[in-house]
């Protein structure tokens, strides 16, 4: 998978795009990521990048051509067609199914805006989606396309060794938290490591895990529940769960 990401401050992906899992995705030559400045295609002596907002009010806006011009560069630096995504608080929020979908494809180009935004024209005419990470307003779309890119990285075969399998086996795939993790001691002043995990019973082990998920996925985010495929199964470790706990 090829990411091109466009940004006034390129730099800033460096750190995102070399420790970790993305790091190893891109050795392994599962990710190939690369930066391109709209600032290096602006015209005139103060290659300007931005400008004043028609219609007054604060801030300024980036201008469509050194976008335009770097979406182009992006484009031709490598074969096939890119879909083109905007961060931005006005787009589709990021879901767990929506980053799979993101990770099959072949190439993206996220694009970055800073200042209030960027000029709608060019929005109109290069992007092809709106996506946003969350309902908040940050002073850049680097951190969301950072975001992006270390989400779609995991997903890719060979970046994570065998937690991915065990991730999409396990609830996350279909839309359930988590379920609590331990390592050692087993013994800890803040507490002892559940006994059934200590069992050796692997269908005792898994059941307890999907439980624990079913559980917190119900307390902490219960809309989610109405999405997951839960089966028969599910259902009767929810009803034993509340049962036990007498609620
Ligand atoms: C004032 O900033 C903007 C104003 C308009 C568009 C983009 C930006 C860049 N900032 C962003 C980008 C993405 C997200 C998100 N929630 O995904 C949050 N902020």
């Amino acid at each position: 998978m090829r990411i091109d990401v466009v940004t006034l401050f390129p730099e800033f992906m460096d750190q995102a795009a070399t420790v970790g899992v993305v790091g190893r995705a891109r050795e392994r030559g599962l990710l190939a990521l690369q930066g391109w400045n709209p600032r290096d295609y602006a015209e005139g002596n103060y290659r300007r990048v931005d400008d004043r907002p028609f219609g007054g009010g604060p801030g300024m806006v980036m201008l469509i051509d050194p976008l335009r011009a770097a979406i182009t560069a992006a484009r031709a630096a490598a074969p096939g067609p890119a879909r083109v995504f905007y961060m931005s608080p006005q787009g589709r929020p990021l879901t767990q199914a929506r980053v799979r979908e993101l990770a099959a494809l072949p190439r993206l180009i996220l694009l970055c805006g800073r200042y209030e935004g960027v000029d709608e024209r060019l929005l109109q005419a290069e992007v092809d989606e709106e996506l946003s990470i969350g309902d908040y307003v940050l002073s850049g779309g680097e951190l969301a396309a950072a975001v992006v890119v270390d989400a779609v990285a995991r997903l890719q075969n060979g970046a994570l060794n065998d937690a991915l399998s065990a991730e999409q086996d396990s609830f996350e795939g279909d839309g359930l938290l988590d379920c609590p993790h331990y390592t050692r001691p087993v013994e800890h002043a803040l507490g002892r490591v559940p006994d059934v995990l200590l069992s050796g019973n692997h269908a005792d082990i898994a059941r307890w895990r999907r439980q624990q998920s079913l559980v917190r996925t119900a307390v902490r985010r219960p809309e989610l529940l109405d999405e997951a495929a839960l089966g028969q199964a599910d259902r009767r470790l929810l009803d034993a769960a509340r049962a036990a706990e007498g609620t």
